[in-house]
């Protein structure tokens, strides 16, 4: 079935008619022109196109960490735009995990209360059985105890996505979640979000400039001038490289 004609409650995170500006008169900026998306369940899309073409915007928007102008929003079936501060702040917790480039850890705990934050803060136990199957896909029961300074930047990132993946969100958002890394170590931490895919069912959305992070997803989704212009399929270093050079043109 093509994304086309799915049902939008069959995708975990679809928007219709996104828009979004900022500023007024002469220094408005467009930054989504209607934009129409939809993200099947357990797939990896990666969003890619030139500087300033609004692959954040969308990002912050679909996650209610920014308001659009206009448009709807649908995650795990539920209307993002019409819900109040409280329960987007439920939403997020609950039903989204994040991937920073800058990992984002508390520093004054260890590696497991990072992974348990989310559901400490939600008041919520955790589940034992998928704790340990999230630990060991992705390599940190021997770091369970380190505070983050004690890891390096990969394990550091790969407790970012252990904390992402243990409250079973409807999807995870990445934003260059290898930003920080050396090219082996972030290799390792797009493989692991893959098998999150692939072996758990996760949905995974990523914004990325490289086009071999992007490389690691399902889909390329192209923006150019706050628009979706294109998708790659089992996108390739080469295939990527050449679509953007294309855009750029
Ligand atoms: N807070 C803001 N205030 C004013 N303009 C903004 C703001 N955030 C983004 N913009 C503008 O909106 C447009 C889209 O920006 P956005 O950050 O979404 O693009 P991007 O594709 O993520 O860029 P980059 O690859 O450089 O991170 C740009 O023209 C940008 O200057």
């Amino acid at each position: 079935m093509t994304s086309e004609t799915l049902p939008l409650t069959d995708y975990a995170v679809s928007a219709r008619g996104l828009t979004k500006s900022y500023g007024h008169d002469s220094t408005r900026v467009q930054a989504l022109r209607s934009v129409d998306v939809a993200f099947a369940r357990s797939r990896f899309t990666a969003i890619m196109g030139p500087s300033g073409s609004g692959k954040s915007t969308l990002m912050h928007c679909l996650a209610g960490l920014d308001t659009a102008d206009a448009g709807q929003i649908m995650i795990g079936g539920k209307d993002l735009m019409s819900m109040n501060d409280d329960e987007l702040t439920m939403m997020r917790r609950e039903q989204i995990g994040f991937v920073f480039q800058s990992f984002n850890l508390v520093p004054t705990i260890n590696a497991k209360d990072n992974i348990l934050l989310p559901l400490s803060l939600a008041g919520k136990r955790h589940d034992r059985d998928w704790f340990n199957t999230v630990i060991e896909a992705l390599g940190l029961r021997d770091r369970l105890n380190h505070k983050p300074h004690e890891l390096s930047g990969g394990q550091q990132q790969r407790v970012a996505v252990a904390r992402a993946l243990l409250t079973r969100p409807e999807v995870v958002f990445g934003d260059e979640p290898t930003g920080n890394l050396d090219s082996r170590t972030g290799a390792e931490v797009l493989s692991l979000m893959r098998t999150s895919t692939r072996e758990m069912g996760q949905t995974i959305i990523m914004v990325t400039h490289d086009p071999a992070a992007a490389s690691y997803a399902d889909t390329v989704l192209l923006m150019k001038d706050g628009q979706l212009v294109g998708s790659i399929e089992e996108p390739t270093v080469a295939s990527v490289t050449e679509a953007l050079a294309s855009l750029a043109e």
